[in-house]
């Protein structure tokens, strides 16, 4: 029998982008709220409760409220927004995590879908610490660029308004307390906070993510060689990744390093660049704010819930 989905927020960024990437699917029933409706706490308390999982594209405060609406046991829930990450109760929908987190997903009934910039981060940080090459406590910073389209629909309207001169790149976060920064130390397995700083950019779509290490004080001071070897031996590990790691190449400047290559895919590529002479390592990660870094992201963990064959059908 077609699974029933409920994307809460259907009308925003996210949101439309599900509904988008999971039209045409014949293995799915899409229950849609009238558009008059689609803040009437009644009408969406009955579409969550007859959807088989419900897809919560809202803002925190919202989500929270529409997790409270459930009544009905059988409905499990992806929830795009901050609100459960970090809550032990939610699987973190990262699947190439590590090797047992897509079974995790695809076990469980509540699914924190996650931020778009701590993807990349764990991502390249992670495997490092698993395999004792960086110890937990190694002083991490993480810089990053996301389209403006990470804003959702308010900060697009403010991009895209008539005469709008917006910054070609505007750093943000200053106060390094970004709402990404708890599950970014979490699953990075970071035994402290790294110095976040995004910024957004005077386009529509796509990240990267940049984190530098200065490895010169470890007791071990690994190759360039080896942190991507290490990196790469991670995510060979991983079934049905999405996760790519490119070449290790000496390389002064990349065309691969344009935030937008990957946009409306569910790609992640990771780069490792190295000068081994002065100990020093920048790990990329280049993806879609809205496709591994939302929408992607929430219909490979639908997969994974419903057991379908995440590479059979568009992810
Ligand atoms: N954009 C991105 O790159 C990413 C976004 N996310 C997260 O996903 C969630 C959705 O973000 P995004 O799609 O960008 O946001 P948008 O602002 O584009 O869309 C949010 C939608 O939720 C609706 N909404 C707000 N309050 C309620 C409510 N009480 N009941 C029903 N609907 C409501 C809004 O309607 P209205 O506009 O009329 O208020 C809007 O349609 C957020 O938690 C966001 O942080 C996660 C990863 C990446
Ligand atoms: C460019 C921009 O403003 N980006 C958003 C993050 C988007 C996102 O990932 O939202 P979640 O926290 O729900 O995951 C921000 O920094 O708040």
């Amino acid at each position: 029998m077609a699974a029933k989905i409920f994307i809460d927020g259907e009308a925003g960024t996210t949101g439309l982008q599900i509904r988008e990437r999971l039209a045409g699917r014949k293995d799915l029933v899409l229950l849609s709220i009238p558009a008059d409706k689609r803040k009437d706490i009644a009408a969406r308390a009955a579409l969550l409760n007859e959807a088989d999982v419900a897809i919560l594209c809202l803002p925190d405060d919202a989500a929270k409220e529409s997790v409270g609406l459930i009544t009905n046991s059988t409905t499990r829930v992806i929830d795009a927004s901050t609100a459960y990450r970090v809550d032990p109760n939610w699987a973190y929908g990262f699947p190439e995590m590590d090797k047992a987190q897509s079974d995790r997903i695809a076990n469980a009934r509540f699914v924190a879908n996650p931020g778009c910039y701590p993807q990349g981060p764990i991502a390249t940080i992670r495997p490092l610490i698993e395999a004792g090459i960086l110890p937990a406590s190694f002083p991490i910073s993480v810089n990053a660029i996301s389209g403006y389209s990470g804003g959702g629909k308010p900060m697009i309207a403010e991009y895209e308004a008539a005469g709008a001169d917006a910054s070609e790149f505007m750093p943000y976060g200053l106060t390094f307390n970004h709402k990404h920064v708890p599950e970014m130390t979490q699953y990075s397995k970071l035994a402290n906070a790294p110095l976040f700083v995004p910024a957004v950019g005077d386009y529509a779509q796509g990240m990267m993510t940049f984190v530098p290490l200065q490895l010169g004080q470890l007791d071990k001071v690994p190759t360039g060689a080896q942190i991507h070897a290490a990196i790469a031996d991670h995510f060979a590990g991983i079934k049905d990744s999405f996760v790519t790691v490119a070449p290790y190449e000496a390389l002064v400047k990349s065309p691969e390093l344009d935030p937008q290559i990957y946009n409306n895919t569910n790609q992640m590529k990771l780069h490792v660049f190295a000068n081994d002479a002065r100990a020093q390592v920048l790990l990329v990660a280049v993806y879609d704010n809205l496709g591994k870094g939302a929408s992607g992201a929430a219909v490979q963990n639908l997969n994974l819930m419903l057991g379908v064959d995440a590479k059979a059908v568009a992810a």
